[in-house]
């Protein structure tokens, strides 16, 4: 019988999470799966709670109730970073280091995906022509798209990025879609937060609305 996605264990999945800061809920209870070759958006207005399950969901925060897997095993932070590529809102970025230089860090950290390099991850995000130029130079889009190249290097299956259409030109948010559907392809998976007004449409994503719980009766 031919095996699917299904048939394995999620790459990620979260039962029953919730966050509340000083007992004011924050998002949930959430039941989610993310499997190969999905991608998952998270919507919601300002404030409504995107960033934060983002942060518990990549181990930062600790949830106040529920549980999350990755491939199956409870969330740890030392199972994290060999899984899991983070994009947040601050590129993260050393700003004396030229976008190559920031990108062979990375690269010595996390590791290569097979056929990418620092230069190749680059061009895939239109940079080529920035290698040299310290990233304190770089206005907030390319830093942007720096930073995706970070992404886009890791030897890693599962994405979670953190607006990733924020500060991009038009061709920027057709690139995030593009690097999206590729990484879907090949296997992997993405969950990424957005407002909505550039959300990713290729093969109709699943949504987890987040709405806003601050000021409920
Ligand atoms: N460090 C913090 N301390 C206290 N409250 C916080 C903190 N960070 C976020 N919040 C509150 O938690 C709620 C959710 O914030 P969060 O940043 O997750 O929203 P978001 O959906 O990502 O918003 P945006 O679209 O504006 O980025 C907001 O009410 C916010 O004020």
């Amino acid at each position: 019988m031919p095996t699917t996605p299904y048939d394995r264990p999620a790459l990620l999945e979260a039962h029953g999470l919730a966050f509340a800061r000083n007992e004011e809920p924050i998002f949930g209870p959430l039941d989610f799966a993310l499997h190969a070759g999905e991608v998952v958006l998270i919507e919601g207005d300002n404030g409504a709670g995107k960033t934060t399950l983002l942060r518990v969901l990549s181990g930062l925060l600790a949830p106040s109730s529920g549980v999350v897997r990755l491939n199956g095993e409870p969330l740890t932070l030392a199972r994290l970073s060999p899984q899991v590529a983070l994009l947040s809102h601050q590129a993260g970025l050393k700003p004396e280091l030229t976008a190559l230089e920031n990108l062979r860090f990375a690269a010595g950290l996390h590791g290569l995906r097979p056929g990418m390099s620092p230069i190749s991850a680059l061009a895939g995000v239109g940079m080529d022509g920035y290698v040299d130029v310290p990233t304190r130079q770089l206005s907030a889009g390319q830093k942007k798209r720096v930073a995706l190249a970070r992404v886009l290097l890791a030897p890693v299956g599962l994405w979670l990025l953190d607006e990733p259409y924020a500060n991009l030109d038009l061709d920027g948010i057709k690139l995030v879609n593009r690097l999206l559907e590729n990484h879907a392809n090949r296997g992997g998976a993405a969950l990424i937060t957005s407002h909505g007004a550039y959300a990713y449409t290729s093969g109709t994503p699943r949504r987890i609305p987040l709405r806003s719980q601050q000021g409920d009766t």
